[in-house]
């Protein structure tokens, strides 16, 4: 039987998640909270790691090792980088990437370490559900490139050197560990991201202004494919 795991990074982003619940137990670990929930018999572990790749590795590890997660959902926000992407549109990662990671002076690609690999890529299964839920309910969602690394972007340079080096659709700060996680420990997993800002110089301005609008539209989609699952 599934035990599902529900990710976000933000308290914002978990709170319209925890809002479909009743009788949720709370366990503390490891400096965090973990919610647990059910929603029609299927055992769910809601967490929001707060901000960065580490949190976010701590975080799916401790849902996948601590509580027996075998299915991870990553819902949260993004800053939108292709042009399609409007504020407030999804995202479903195909593959993700870290931006920040760099040995580029030993000959490496950027994203690349020895052992790992630039691209990780999403359960297909996962995805398929999602497209399916999203067909059936009239969602619009891009299916795309999520770069992932420690920091906050708000500039077109560093928007653009992440769009040319990984031809990227959007990015954030968290999914590519939870997918380095997940992959390491064969635990398919989803990361699900509207648009909350497009990592320009207005990012901070649009990030406050739509972070729980965009979050909400992310969790709203989210609770359809997890009672699809
Ligand atoms: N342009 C952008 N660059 C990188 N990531 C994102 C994301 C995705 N999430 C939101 C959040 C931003 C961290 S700062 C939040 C401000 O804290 C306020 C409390 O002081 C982090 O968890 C990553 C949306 N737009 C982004």
């Amino acid at each position: 039987m599934t035990k599902l795991a529900i990710m976000g990074a933000m308290e914002e982003e978990i709170e319209p998640l925890l809002e479909y619940f009743e009788n949720v137990k709370v366990t503390e670990f490891a400096d965090n909270k973990y919610y647990e929930v059910n929603l029609n018999g299927l055992d769910i572990v809601i967490a929001y790691s707060k901000i960065g790749k580490v949190f976010a590795s701590l975080t799916a590890t401790t849902m996948i090792e601590k509580f027996g997660c075998d299915t991870l959902l990553f819902s949260g926000v993004a800053g939108g980088i292709n042009p399609k992407l409007k504020i407030g549109d999804l995202i479903i990662a195909d593959k993700l990437c870290q931006h920040d990671l760099d040995i580029t002076a030993f000959g490496h690609p950027n994203g690349f370490v020895p052992g790992g690999k630039v691209f990780v890529e999403t359960s297909k299964e996962l995805r398929d559900v999602a497209f399916e839920v999203a067909e059936e309910n009239n969602i619009s969602v891009l299916e795309g490139t999520i770069a992932t690394g420690d920091q906050f972007v708000h500039s077109v340079e560093r928007k653009e050197f992440i769009e040319s080096t990984f031809n990227a659709d959007a990015l954030e700060m968290e999914g590519a560990s939870v997918a380095v996680i997940c992959d390491a420990l064969n635990v398919p997993f989803l990361i699900l991201r509207a648009i909350s800002d497009t990592a320009d110089m207005d990012a901070g301005f649009d990030f406050d202004e739509f972070l729980k609008s965009s979050a909400k539209n992310s969790a709203d989609y989210m609770i359809k494919i997890v009672k699809k699952l």
